[in-house]
């Protein structure tokens, strides 16, 4: 059973995008991420002071709920925020996708970046099952759970610029991009959707070779890129410069910003100059894209994303594809 479920941007920066979840009944505007494998959910069993402001999933309400005695999950993310808790299965429906016995990882504790974002009740984890974190046995992701009831294996994220956006379930819809898919080959080894860019180019300059080990990741807000990238992005950007105290590249927000094209394969996707435009922030504008010093890999997060129409891709051999929209 396919399904299609609405991705709302939480603020005016679109710095995550939020999906109506139901368990069992009781619905949550959960992060999905394909950067995590792991759903879980503010719970009864917060302090009251962590549940405040956030719609709470209360399990002794739940009719299918069966708790796993003894079973623990604990993550930390890459902005190093993070949760713990215990864990229960569940019946977890988005859109028309429907899933039993779905591990539903109840918070016993968040950090504070959750506890103040009131509009996140939870995580729904897209990325490899391998890269799980509950404990005495790690569970499986709600994408693989629900492969052998989709139409094919894949799920789609078409995000958008300040406006709501869709992920899809089983099926790829041709209305959603213009032109040919190109499909890249990811290696699943991190848990990630990983895969290498060609390279980069930046406004109307000319293409740059280079091979970027990247990820995916629709729960990490910007775009990140090896130094010599942003450097060059930047060199184009009139007043920008690193701004350590604000962590990253500033700008005057009435600079004019390049498009950033990434490479994949021969295909060219290009992010338009005004999504690098992230936020004011203090008297300047923060931008899209930043470092990847000390990740380890690049980071195509939903500065990136919300400009394609991106596949993930979950057949026996995983791949990313990406189209124009
Ligand atoms: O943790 C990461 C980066 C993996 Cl390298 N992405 N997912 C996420 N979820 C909440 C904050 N970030």
């Amino acid at each position: 059973n396919d399904g299609s479920v609405t991705a709302t941007p939480v603020d005016a920066y679109d710095s995550e995008y939020l999906c109506p979840v139901s368990i069992d009944g009781q619905i949550l505007a959960l992060e999905f991420d394909s950067g995590s494998s792991d759903l879980w959910v503010f719970s009864t069993s917060l302090p009251l002071s962590q549940q405040k402001g956030h719609v709470i999933f209360d399990p002794s309400k739940s009719k299918n709920w069966k708790a796993l005695s003894g079973y623990t999950w604990n993550i930390t993310y890459g902005d190093k925020s993070g949760a713990s808790g215990t864990v229960g299965t569940d019946v977890v429906t988005v859109g028309g996708t429907s899933v039993s016995g779905q591990a539903v990882e109840i918070a016993t504790q968040v950090s504070s970046q959750f506890v103040s974002d009131t509009a996140n009740n939870g995580l729904l984890g897209l990325a490899f099952s391998s890269i799980n974190t509950v404990k005495p046995q790690k569970q499986k992701t709600f994408f693989d759970l629900a492969k052998p009831s989709l139409s094919s294996p894949v799920f789609t994220a078409d995000l958008k610029h300040h406006a709501p956006g869709t992920y899809d379930f089983g099926t790829i819809n041709s209305a959603k991009y213009t032109g040919a898919i190109t499909y890249t080959n990811v290696v699943t080894s991190k848990g990630f959707w990983e895969f290498t860019g060609s390279g980069y180019a930046v406004g109307n300059g000319s293409f740059v070779s280079s091979s970027i080990d990247a990820i995916a990741d629709t729960g990490t807000t910007l775009i990140y890129l090896p130094d010599a990238v942003v450097t060059a992005y930047y060199q184009q950007v009139s007043g920008a410069s690193y701004d350590s105290s604000q962590g990253g590249y500033t700008f005057p927000c009435s600079a004019t910003l390049p498009n950033l094209t990434l490479g994949i394969g021969s295909y060219r996707a290009v992010v338009p100059g005004q999504y690098i435009n992230y936020s004011p922030r203090g008297s300047k504008c923060f931008g899209g894209v930043q470092s990847n010093t000390g990740i380890g890999f690049s980071i195509y997060g939903d500065v990136f994303l919300k400009s394609q129409f991106v596949i993930f891709d979950g057949s026996s051999t995983p791949r990313l594809g990406f189209a124009s929209k």
